[in-house]
């Protein structure tokens, strides 16, 4: 099997062609593997038949298109198609139920298909976050579904994927890797797997500390937003504008403060701390509060509409409010756990109306110019560049009321004629 992957002879399929599947099929597939996506959503599949990609990312289209021409990638959704497989990595979406404990349906499924399709000797990855204790679980399903035995009829390993979106292709390639094998020898041929394209350090170690590693990685920049965002809580109580005190304090050489906002989106921070604990018996309660404070960032924002609706006596029920935003962050079109999307759910029973405007998510109106037009309040949900070079001049003059609150601190200096709130931004 070694030798198979040295000399990229080694048949791969990847389950799961999402944010993460998708751009990891196309390394393989352009690193000189023959690469299977194998995908349930059929609409994907065509898509990427055509070489076109249904995520936004940057050099994706390019990268996709070569990987399909060349004839290294094929995208389907016949599980025929994967049998019999040197490797097989597994990235499907591991998300919360709406309890908050992990809905694994789409990792057992990925895995039960796997067991059908894999041979004796197959290299099973999972690069999906997943609550520690995971990959041996899952390895109990492979034995029983096939009868073979974990570490002696197949490998298995965990590969967190730990790229940053906007930023996936540079970071696959120099981000560090971890590998958490059952067994030694399947973490070192996952190793070898990925030297293929992987210019960053690797490290091996055991699944369960591999899992641990990724879910205290995310863990621990949602308990440090928490700690920014409490911080600007205090800041509004003490007349304080927090990003210049964030700025001072971290000059401090030990200090490196978080940037507090609306609110922690996306398909990893608001879960994986949930994953953290699900199977652990105790904990302290610190990382929950933290999940709790960032759950309420949209709230603040909320408030600090309503108190800039008040400053103009407008009462909230005849507001015009126009968000700016749906991405769960900026230059993305991903709206998973967007806090736009809560912070909407909490004002749209409280006013007249509320209009919605994203460059790669689609809002209630198609132009920016279009969502201002006659509205009484602008909130800024999403740090995409595009809002970051507006005309307040203009905007000024279509809006009925210039209420300005700024969610994400994209705004250095307020425009004149509003009045302007923002998270943090104790002296406005
Ligand atoms: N998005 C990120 O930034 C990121 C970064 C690091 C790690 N992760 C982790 O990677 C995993 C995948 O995340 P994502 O953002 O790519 O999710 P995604 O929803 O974009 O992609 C998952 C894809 O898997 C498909 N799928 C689901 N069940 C399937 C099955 N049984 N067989 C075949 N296809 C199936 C879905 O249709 C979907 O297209 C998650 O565990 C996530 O936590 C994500
Ligand atoms: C440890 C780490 O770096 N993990 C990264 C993270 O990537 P991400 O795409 O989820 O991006 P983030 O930048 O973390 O943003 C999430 C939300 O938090 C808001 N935010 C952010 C910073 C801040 O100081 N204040 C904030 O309020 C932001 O607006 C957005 O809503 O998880 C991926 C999946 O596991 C990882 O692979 C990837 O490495």
């Amino acid at each position: 099997m070694r030798k198979k992957i040295e000399s990229k002879r080694a048949e791969i399929a990847v389950i799961g062609l999402g944010y993460i599947g998708l751009p990891t099929a196309i390394m393989f597939a352009n690193a000189g593997f023959n690469v299977v996506g194998y995908e349930i959503r059929e609409d994907v599949v065509k898509k990427i038949k055509n070489g076109n990609s249904h995520i936004i990312e940057p050099d994706i289209d390019d990268l996709l298109r070569k990987a399909v021409e060349s004839g290294k990638l094929r995208a389907t959704s016949n599980p025929e198609e994967i049998k019999e497989k040197d490797v097989y990595i597994i990235c499907v979406q591991t998300p919360l139920r709406e309890d908050k404990t992990p809905n694994l349906e789409y990792l057992e499924s990925a895995v039960k298909t796997v067991a059908k399709a894999m041979k004796k000797g197959s290299l099973v990855i999972i690069e999906s976050t997943i609550p520690p204790l995971t990959t041996l679980r899952m390895a109990e399903i492979i034995e029983k579904e096939r009868r073979f035995k974990a570490g002696e009829d197949f490998y298995m390993v965990h590969a967190p994927e730990r790229v940053m979106p906007g930023r996936i292709f540079k970071e696959l390639v120099y981000n560090s890797r971890i590998f958490g094998g059952i067994t030694k020898e399947s973490a070192e041929l996952a190793e070898v797997l990925y030297r293929s394209f992987v210019k960053g350090q690797t490290f091996i170690t055991n699944s369960t500390t591999s899992e641990m590693v990724k879910l205290m990685e995310n863990t621990f920049r949602d308990v440090n937003i928490a700690l920014a965002n409490e911080f600007a809580f205090l800041a509004h109580q003490y007349n304080v504008d927090i990003f210049k005190a964030i700025e001072l304090a971290n000059t401090h050489p030990r200090v490196k403060i978080h940037v507090p906002g609306i609110g922690v989106g996306g398909h990893c921070l608001p879960k994986d701390p949930y994953l953290l604990l699900s199977p652990a018996k105790e904990d302290f309660g610190l990382i929950k509060r933290a999940r709790e404070i960032n759950e309420d960032m949209p709230l603040m924002a909320k408030d600090l509409l309503f108190e800039a609706l008040k400053t103009i006596n407008l009462p909230p029920e005849d507001a015009i409010v126009t968000v700016l935003g749906l991405a769960y962050k900026g230059n993305s079109d991903d709206t998973r756990n967007s806090p736009a999307h809560a912070f909407i759910e909490h004002i749209k029973d409280d006013v007249k109306e509320v209009r919605s405007y994203d460059p790669y998510v689609k809002g209630t109106h198609e132009s920016i110019m279009e969502a201002l037009k006659g509205a009484d309040a602008l909130v800024i949900a999403t740090d995409h560049s595009e809002f970051k070079e507006l005309d307040w001049k203009t905007i000024g003059e279509l809006m009925r009321n210039k209420v300005l609150i700024d969610g994400r601190h994209i705004i250095e200096e307020p425009p004149k004629g509003f009045v302007f709130k923002g998270i943090g931004r104790g002296e406005y």
